[in-house]
């Protein structure tokens, strides 16, 4: 299975998401085998949800918290979300680690809370060019991925996203890519078993349709999450036809 997720972090407003999914219904021919997936920001989760009705695409939060209810100003809930339309939620994500101070304290209970809820999570994880050249990339992502420890995520799905390489246009190299993966398969099996012998690793970063293709045909490469080219609905649809092969 491919995903092809669609982060699309502050951007869009309501006739932007009517627009974008205009033109992915005229374009969009869904094939087995590979998912399409947008994350809109919150306010647009209904709207979405509604627009997507009819077709296979599967609507994601970009984030949501570990409590139910409460004081907590500012914040939506796991059920908020998929009371809004969502069916799983990203975590971990680099921005969000690096501006709202999320960490794997954090995100354990946001995961326990998602897989609670029924929301399929997709976490998060890479390295820092500060980290990559101290030669730490590896110790980052087993730190990031113990999280993961003893409990299977229904729906689960890993980000790889080398911070370095997002929003950047600096793709990581093929060779790059295929250590990390190799390394994120290999913690996978050992935290999950067989969930994580099968769990999708996608990657994330600069990628663009000029990239994807030679992007997908590295070893456990099952997709990609996409900020900046996700916005432009036929680079999104260009990328789901490389998916598709
Ligand atoms: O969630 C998406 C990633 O942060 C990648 O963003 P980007 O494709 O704009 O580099």
């Amino acid at each position: 299975m491919r995903i092809v997720a669609a982060n699309w972090k502050m951007n869009h407003l309501r006739a932007d998401a009517t627009a974008f999914m205009e033109t992915l219904k005229a374009g969009w021919k869904p094939v087995e085998g590979v998912v399409a997936a947008v994350a809109p920001p919150f306010p647009l989760l209904p709207l979405l949800q509604g627009l997507a009705q009819g077709t296979p695409l599967r609507v994601y939060a970009q984030n949501a918290h570990a409590e139910a209810k409460g004081a907590f100003t500012g914040e939506v809930s796991m059920a908020m979300v998929q009371d809004a339309g969502a069916c799983g939620v990203i975590l971990g994500h680099s921005e969000r680690r690096q501006y709202n101070g999320e960490t794997e304290a954090t995100l354990l209970p946001k995961l326990k809370a998602a897989a609670a809820q029924g929301l399929a999570p997709m976490l998060c994880v890479g390295e820092t060019l500060a980290q990559r050249d101290a030669g730490e990339t590896l110790a980052v992502l087993k730190a990031q991925l113990a999280i993961l420890a003893g409990t299977g995520f229904p729906g689960l799905a890993i980000a790889y996203e080398p911070v370095w390489a997002i929003g950047t246009g600096r793709v990581a190299t093929v060779a790059q890519i295929a250590e990390v993966h190799a390394f994120i398969r290999g913690e996978l099996k050992a935290l999950l078993g067989d969930q994580g012998a099968a769990t999708p690793i996608l990657y994330g970063g600069s990628v663009t349709p000029d990239n994807f293709a030679e992007i997908l045909r590295v070893p456990d490469v099952a997709g990609g999450l996409v900020g900046g080219a996700s916005l432009d609905p036929a680079k999104f649809l260009r990328l789901l036809e490389l998916a598709a092969g």
